[in-house]
């Protein structure tokens, strides 16, 4: 908790916020005694700055300064005060609904939705005019407008988390469902709270003041809202009397200003991954003869001394380091090394579909001529999936959970071209029968199966449009080994059938030498052997290879029995092309 708030101090955004909200805090405690009475009619009406009124008089002749500053004290206290209800009246009803379920659910959702379809401007008037007048009127009428949005957020919120092992853990070990909600739940949604009330605030200060000057709050009592209200109705902007409303207006947006900055540096501390990545360098132009060259015959893809940097607080780190292999039609190329060597880095690089901290800062991918650093977003749309597809490492997010397959189909088929759902359906069923699948899953939903199923249905989106090479990365890492060695055997037959050829990344060496044709070992970021799986087996050259080797006792030659060295059973034969590729040592 310290250290959060010490976090949260060094933040720039939540320094800058934090120091003009504490700025008006104060001015809003201790203002009202240094100021005049803001009531006194002390000049004449409208008269601009001076000496004796440094924001000038109002309509009424009362000194600008004195209401400005006083009229601080109500709205923030307002504000803050709904701020607070708003999203302990919403935590608490969109929590009890999402942990507790079903009929506590259904009712406290159907309060919820009522409340939000009640337009929040006549249900202020309404009760508004039933409620004795005073700043607490404003705080109930703008709680009850307000609350639904939050309950609907944090019952979101509660049903993602309910499912986590450590609510079930927390059950199971007997502690009460309130225990659970106070202990568990709550203290998990603590930015959201954060972010939330905030959030909340800055809405109560922005409806507060819009009530006000339409005439609909305590027109006696002096808020930033009335003083607006007074200055429309003497005609300030009539009579070009500026400094009337803008002091008033000023301090509203910088109010609102610092609250989003406090809100944004909530998300951004709370989520490192929502932080703007630092500027990183653009690709820079071809350096050395080896990128220049052209794509050698026989090949499908060429990567040519690839590098790629993610920008970092402390500079640039290099993580993928002067790559260069390349990929016949038809070919399985492997990708192994250990965790965090880059393996993802490559594939996700290969479709340009890197992370905003990540560039290719050198060397060129060219596929079937086509070098793919150069190409723009456009060209990108029509390349990916259509020449380069991939199969995703979970098969439990890949597939989105509110589309049925068939719809999943739909859209990536209408992405590439003109289609109407019916071929879209027909073209569906068509590969999940391919992948082994029945053809009636086209209407299912992702939930409804296993997550070999999910992965085979994810295979059979990859090759939807036909592309010439198939990135998998870690297809298999989530399943057990029948599950597993099943998918496999199907990728290879498609392989063998449509002829595409296959990058597949994964940690798993043995997996890899079995299914692979060649295999390419790294280093932290750097290839260090490319060699065809027979010849690494028994003649690997690289120190780093042969650890790997030697972690993984049942490849040895007289050893055949480990968990996935029979999937090269069922590997048709070997690919086409090979000859053409310079699979030796490096
Ligand atoms: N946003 C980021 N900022 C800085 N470095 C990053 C970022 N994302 C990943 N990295 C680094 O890039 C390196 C390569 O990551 P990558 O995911 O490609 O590894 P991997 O070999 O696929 O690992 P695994 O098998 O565990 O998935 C890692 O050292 C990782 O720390």
């Amino acid at each position: 908790m310290r250290d959060s708030i010490r976090r949260l101090f060094r933040h720039r955004k939540a320094a800058v916020g934090g120091s003009i909200l504490l700025f008006f805090l104060v001015l809003a405690l201790i203002g009202p005694w240094l100021v005049m009475d803001p009531s006194d009619l002390v000049g004449r009406p409208h008269q601009p700055p001076s000496g004796a009124h440094l924001f000038g008089t109002n309509g009424q002749g009362q000194d600008v300064l004195a209401q400005t500053v006083v009229g601080a004290r109500e709205t923030l206290a307002v504000g803050f005060a709904v701020g607070a209800l708003v999203t302990l009246v919403g935590a608490l009803i969109g929590v009890t609904a999402g942990y507790l379920g079903r009929r506590v659910d259904d009712a406290l959702s159907l309060t919820t939705n009522v409340f939000l379809v009640i337009p929040g401007l006549p249900l202020a008037i309404v009760l508004g005019a039933y409620l004795p007048s005073g700043p607490l009127r404003m705080v109930a009428v703008l709680t009850v407008a307000g609350w639904a949005w939050n309950a609907r957020v944090f019952r979101a919120e509660a049903l993602s988390l309910r499912n986590r092992d450590f609510v079930a853990a927390a059950a199971v070990a007997g502690e009460s469902r309130a225990r659970i909600v106070a202990r568990e739940l709550l203290p998990n949604m603590a930015s959201l709270l954060g972010s939330s009330f905030i959030g909340n605030t800055l809405y109560a200060v922005g409806a507060q003041v819009g009530l006000e000057f339409l005439g609909l709050g305590d027109v006696g009592s002096v808020t930033w809202g009335t003083n607006l209200y007074w200055a429309g109705n003497d005609a300030a902007l009539l009579t070009r009397s500026w400094w009337i409303f803008v002091p008033t207006g000023v301090c509203i947006a910088l109010v609102g200003f610092s609250l989003t900055l406090l809100s944004s540096a909530i998300d951004e501390l709370t989520n490192p991954a929502l932080k703007a990545p630092p500027a990183v360098a653009a690709i820079t132009p071809v350096t050395s003869a080896a990128q220049a060259e052209p794509q050698p015959p026989g090949v499908v893809l060429s990567v040519r001394e690839l590098c790629i940097d993610y920008a970092t607080e402390r500079g640039p780190s290099r993580v993928v380091d002067t790559v260069s292999f390349d990929i016949a039609p038809g070919e399985v190329f492997g990708l192994a090394g250990e965790s965090g060597s880059g393996k993802s880095t490559i594939g996700y690089g290969l479709l340009r579909l890197l992370p905003p901290a990540a560039r290719i800062s050198q060397g060129r991918i060219l596929f079937d001529g086509t070098d793919v650093t150069a190409l723009d977003e456009e060209a990108l749309r029509a390349f990916r999936w259509a020449k380069v597809s991939m199969v995703f490492q979970s098969a439990m997010s890949a597939l989105n959970p509110v589309l049925t397959l068939g719809e999943q189909f739909h859209d990536t088929l209408a992405a590439h071209g003109r289609t109407t759902r019916a071929a879209s359906y027909a073209r569906a069923r068509e590969l999940l029968a391919m992948v082994g699948l029945s053809p009636e899953l086209v209407r299912a939903w992702p939930h409804q199966l296993s997550g070999g199923m999910r992965q085979r249905v994810g295979i059979a989106l990859a090759l939807a449009l036909e592309p010439k090479l198939v990135v998998m990365d870690e297809p298999t890492t989530a399943l057990d080994v029948v599950v597993q060695k099943e998918l496999l055997q199907r990728v290879l037959e498609l392989k063998a059938r449509l002829g595409f050829a296959v990058l597949f990344i994964t940690h798993d060496l043995p997996l890899l030498l079995a299914l692979s044709d060649r295999v390419g070992v790294l280093q932290g970021g750097k290839l260090v052997e490319v060699d065809t799986a027979a010849r690494l087996r028994t003649d690997a050259r690289h120190p780093y290879t042969r650890l790997l080797l030697s972690s993984f006792p049942h490849l040895n030659a007289d050893d055949a029995t480990g968990p996935t060295s029979n999937v090269s059973l069922a590997a048709p034969e070997r690919p086409p092309a090979l000859a053409a590729l310079s699979g030796g040592h490096r």
